[in-house]
């Protein structure tokens, strides 16, 4: 479904990726955890072929087969196989446009489907991701939608076109506890529902372990562990990974003698 293999990236001199191999199968949940800066969204960007300015790039990337270092074959790719959401819904919408208008914008734009085509099958994947009142919400704008339902929209719209691999970064990051583990069972049925393959990037281990069928741990442009999902967590093989694992903040138990 998604082989990256030896991606190096550059720009201005400065390294960002340094020979990452990432595979992702049909169906598989891979996890890409690491510190904020090890280069996770670069190594999704550049599977795309979403690149900086300046970059330099070498490797090979396919995804269902295409080659997507190839600047015509990526664009198909983007087009029908592969889609992406990104860290911050508010930051990918336009803030002066309609929901329902940003969210079909792909199918109308991308793949010509007519507006009012495009906005009933918005609908149905409005309703399939769990939003409610949904012919009022495709007339709101974003700031009048909450963190947790407009992740869903971005959801919604990164679904529109069926895609066969989805790349999350940090696609649940910014939400509260309980809507993150809402949005997380909900692309986990989709996943399964469509044999989704998924390349699932977070900072936090945890929830990596706890998520992905596997997981592979970035530093400083490297992918420097890899290791199944249940297991990374229990048993880090590398002493960054279990650098991370001990960093995960744990709360003090409550003392049971202090009552309230
Ligand atoms: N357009 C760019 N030009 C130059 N350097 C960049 C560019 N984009 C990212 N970088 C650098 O690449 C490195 C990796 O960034 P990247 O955003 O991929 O990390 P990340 O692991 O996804 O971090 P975070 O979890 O904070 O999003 C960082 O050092 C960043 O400064």
């Amino acid at each position: 479904m998604l082989s990256i293999e030896n991606l190096t990236m550059s720009v201005r001199d400065h390294q960002i990726l340094r020979g990452v191999s990432v595979e992702v199968a049909e169906g598989e949940t891979v996890g890409l955890v690491g510190e904020s800066g090890s280069g996770k969204s670069t190594t999704a960007r550049a599977a795309l072929r979403i690149l900086p300015d300046g970059a330099e790039v070498s490797g090979n990337v396919t995804v269902c087969g295409h080659d997507a270092t190839n600047s015509v074959a990526v664009r198909e790719v983007r087009r029908t196989l592969a889609a992406m959401i990104f860290q911050e819904p508010r930051s990918v919408l336009n803030p002066v446009r309609r929901i329902g208008d940003s969210a079909a914008e792909r199918l109308v734009y991308v793949h010509g489907m007519p507006k009012s085509e495009a906005r009933q099958r918005i609908s149905e994947l409005f309703v399939e991701v769990g939003l409610k009142d949904v012919d009022r919400l495709l007339r709101c704008y974003p700031h009048q939608l909450s963190g947790g339902m407009l992740q869903r929209v971005v959801i919604a719209a990164a679904l529109s076109i069926t895609p066969r691999l989805l790349l999350a970064d940090e696609a649940t990051s910014a939400l509260d506890v309980t809507t993150q583990a809402e949005v997380l069972a909900l692309l986990r049925r989709l996943q399964r529902e469509r044999e989704m393959g998924v390349l699932f990037i977070t900072h936090d281990l945890r929830l990596a372990a706890a998520y992905c069928d596997r997981v592979y741990v970035m530093k400083e442009g490297s992918i420097v562990d890899h290791q199944k999902g249940d297991a990374i967590f229990v048993n880090p093989t590398q002493q960054y990974t279990k650098a991370l694992a001990d960093a995960v903040p744990l709360l003090p138990e409550r003392d049971s003698t202090v009552r309230a």
